[in-house]
């Protein structure tokens, strides 16, 4: 399998050397030069088999020969074995037709653990091979960077580097971040919001002197790798409520258009997906997108779900190749306006066919409060409140025949103050994480200033790996 950049202007790379790369070298993002199709019988077989079985399947052919099928599926096996969830992504339902698929059973109780519990894996093989080392970088708006600090920390090619807003994020996500003791993990507090933390990021991989002496890597959803793990669960589920022979209808907690585009992608290999509905805090710069045409962004506003406080959701770039018939050039004009002007507006075919496929709707601080707390009165189900902004949005698209699945993308107990203050419930956090709430913090405040970022990663690989980075 080989990728091309959604700007055209990048070279094609097979997937370890996207896995490495992060951000293609003309700014744009890797996608598959083909999408691969699965048989109806072979998604039916899902049904019967384990997590780490159907990932494997569903995996294989974007890897291509680029891993040996052994080692891909030992790496498959050791990310899934460490969840809490024998199921690892259980199904819960919540009504008739409403189901919760729980993707926080993973180390750091967040849906990023599913991709990142693997990736750390795939790229400390890849390194290995290659006999190198890689600056690993993630821009957090919360629960990125406690996920990728777990799957990394400690491990001796890489070091990782974690961007979140300052004051942003909960206390849990933060202390997730700032208590390990490892040397190779680094933890900058910027002065800004995720999206400066992510525009920063996106401005070192194009300062080309500084992406090749420091080997930089990515993280965050923009690295294909990441959203090649999303997809698997959209397949589990699937195939446990009836795919292929019954459709299925996601609702997703949307930020960075990750987790949204990884069940694209799914329908695009064969899930026979009805709807695809995103679901956004009052950050809803996605939902004005599919109502006016008008991608345009705004101030970003905190919120009871600081996850989703985004307004630059970078795989909509992934969507905008594929409803331009792939043009990297038309591509490459709407992110030049994006950066130029803050906006652009899509032409009618591109808005057209966005709208065949999503639906989408914003959930506001109030509606997502009181979502918990009918959730929690009418089924028993505690939701955190990303979750709850999927459930409210779900609700509002009314009863189908179709099964309607909100994705469930953290634990109730990363967000104590804004359940409690919801419902009345503290939700308590297991015991393996509770050591941390009272373990000293580290990390470095910064401004979100990208020259002040690299400084401080160079000065960091320097005193750690001299004669690496001269
Ligand atoms: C808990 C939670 N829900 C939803 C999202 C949004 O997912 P995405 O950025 O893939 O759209 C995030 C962040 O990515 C998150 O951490
Ligand atoms: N919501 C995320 C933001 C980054 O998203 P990613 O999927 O691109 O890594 C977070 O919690 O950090």
């Amino acid at each position: 399998m080989k990728y091309v950049s959604t700007r055209g202007e990048a070279p094609v790379l097979g997937f370890s050397d996207v896995l490495l790369t992060g951000l293609a070298a003309d700014g744009g993002l890797y996608v598959p030069q083909s999408w691969p199709r699965l048989e109806p019988e072979t998604i039916a077989g899902f049904a019967g088999q384990s997590y780490a079985e159907v990932a494997e399947t569903v995996i294989a052919p974007f890897v291509g020969a680029d891993i040996e099928r052994g080692a891909l599926r030992s790496m498959i096996r050791e990310a899934y074995a460490g969840f809490r969830h024998p199921a690892v992504t259980p199904l819960v339902q919540i009504a008739p037709q409403r189901f919760v698929l729980e993707l926080f059973h993973g180390p750091t109780l967040a849906f990023k653990d599913v991709a990142m519990q693997l990736l750390g894996r795939l790229m400390d093989h890849v390194l290995a091979e290659r006999g190198g080392r890689a600056t690993i970088v993630g821009a957090t708006s919360g629960d990125t960077g406690g996920a990728a600090i777990e799957a990394f920390r400690g491990r001796e090619r890489t070091d990782v580097f974690i961007l979140f807003p300052d004051g942003r994020v909960s206390d849990v996500q933060r202390r997730q971040m700032t208590t390990p003791a490892e040397a190779n993990v680094h933890t900058l507090a910027l002065t800004g919001t995720f999206d400066d933390c992510q525009t920063i990021l996106k401005e070192m991989f194009g300062n080309t002197a500084f992406r090749d002496k420091v080997h930089l890597a990515g993280v965050n959803s923009i690295n294909w790798a990441r959203i090649v793990a999303q997809v698997v669960y959209y397949f589990v589920a699937g195939a446990a409520l009836g795919a292929p022979h019954r459709p299925i209808s996601f609702t997703v907690p949307t930020g960075n258009f990750g987790d949204i585009f990884a069940a694209y992608v799914a329908k695009r290999m064969g899930l026979p997906i009805e709807r695809l509905v995103i679901a956004t805090n009052a950050n809803d710069i996605l939902v004005r997108t599919l109502e006016e045409g008008r991608y345009e962004t705004r101030g970003v506003s905190p919120t009871i779900s600081p996850s989703m406080d985004i307004q630059i959701s970078s795989n909509f770039e992934r969507l905008l190749f594929e409803v331009h018939d792939r043009d990297g050039a038309s591509v490459r004009q709407l992110m030049g306006r994006l950066s130029q002007s803050g906006g652009f507006t899509l032409d009618g075919p591109a808005l057209e066919r966005i709208r065949a496929e999503f639906d989408a709707g914003r959930c506001d601080e109030a509606a997502t409060a009181k979502t918990i707390e009918r959730t929690l009165a009418e089924a028993g189900y505690l939701l955190d409140p990303h979750t709850a902004t999927g459930v409210k949005v779900a609700e509002e698209h009314g009863e189908t025949a179709t099964p309607m699945v909100i994705l469930g993308t953290a634990h109730p107990a990363k967000f104590p103050d804004a359940v409690e203050a919801a419902c009345g419930r503290r939700p308590e956090l297991p015991p393996r994480l509770q050591p941390m709430m009272s373990a000293p913090e580290r990390f470095k405040p910064l401004p979100a200033d990208r020259a002040a970022v690299e400084a401080h990663i160079l000065d960091q690989a320097r005193a750690a790996h001299a004669e690496e980075v001269s």
